[in-house]
Parts: C-alpha cells; sequence; structure tokens
C-alpha cells in the first residue's frame, strides 16, 4: 500500500517504478481513502498500542494506492526494498530510508507474512 504521503508527495509513479525495476508483477491495484472501521481492522494488532489513534488518523487522512504484487519470495523482497519501520533507521537505497523522516508517515505498507497478505487482500480486494 501506498499510504497518503505517498499520494499527497506525487510519489506514486516513483514508489511503483522501483517495484517495477525489481521485475516484480503488479497483478491488482486500487485507488481508495479508507473508512475508519477498515483502517481499524487493518491494524487491529496496534490496537493498544499509544500511537493507534494517531495510525488510524494518518491512514484515513487521504488517499492510498493498494496493490497485490506478485514475485518470487515476494514478501520478503518487498519488505526488504521498503526498510526499517522508522525512515531514520532505514537504510538508504531502501524506500523509506530514501523519502522519509518519520512515523507514521512512512510512505508504504507491506504485508509481512502470507497470512496477513491473505487477509490484507480480503479486506481490500474482497477475494
Ligand atoms: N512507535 C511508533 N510511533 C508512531 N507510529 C508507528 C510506530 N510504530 C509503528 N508505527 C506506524 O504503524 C505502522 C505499522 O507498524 P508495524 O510495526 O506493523 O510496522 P511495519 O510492519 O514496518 O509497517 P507496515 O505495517 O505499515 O508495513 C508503521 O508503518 C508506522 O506507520
Amino acid at each position: 500500500m501506498l499510504k497518503p504521503d505517498t499520494v499527497r508527495r506525487k510519489l506514486i509513479g516513483r514508489i511503483i517504478q522501483r517495484f517495477e525495476d525489481k521485475r516484480l508483477e503488479i497483478v491488482e491495484m486500487k485507488m481508495l481513502k479508507i473508512p475508519k472501521e477498515l483502517a481499524e481492522k487493518l491494524y487491529e494488532e496496534h490496537k493498544n498500542k499509544d500511537f493507534f489513534k494517531s495510525l488510524v488518523d494518518f491512514i484515513t487522512s487521504g488517499r492510498v494506492v493498494v496493490m497485490v504484487i506478485e514475485g518470487e519470495n515476494a514478501i520478503s523482497v518487498v519488505r526488504k526494498m521498503i526498510g526499517k519501520t522508522n525512515p531514520l533507521e532505514a537504510e538508504m537505497g531502501t524506500i523509506r530510508g530514501d523519502f522519509g523522516y518519520s512515523t507514521p508517515d512512512n510512505l508504504v505498507h507491506a504485508s509481512d507474512s502470507q497470512e496477513s497478505a491473505k487477509r490484507e487482500m480480503q479486506l481490500f480486494f474482497g477475494k
């Protein structure tokens, strides 16, 4: 998912380009503004954290682009390309390292396991 900061900063094309350059396959894509209830479901695992409200406020603050990306070991490859959660700790050369400066606006979200990928595909694409 390209988060609202990516859309606001007009970085959609540059970030998608990186996935395509890596030869990953984008097989589904859409733009939407996430409703609050969906955001709370998406970030359910963080519901007891003190940053939960600001996370939900941020992710619902503007349009996002959601994609299904395919490729061998796509989950670990994409997460490697994204870099650490905190952009100040993310390596240069990663998306968060190159474009980010703070959380929660760290540009991109990616599923961290096959289970979360399935769950998130269901949430966003209904299949
Ligand atoms: N300490 C924090 N303060 C503020 N926001 C945070 C903090 N930790 C995480 N977040 C926000 O919550 C999101 C989800 O946190 P998580 O630990 O799942 O990180 P991640 O797996 O790297 O990110 P994502 O789930 O978005 O791919 C982060 O991407 C970030 O936007």
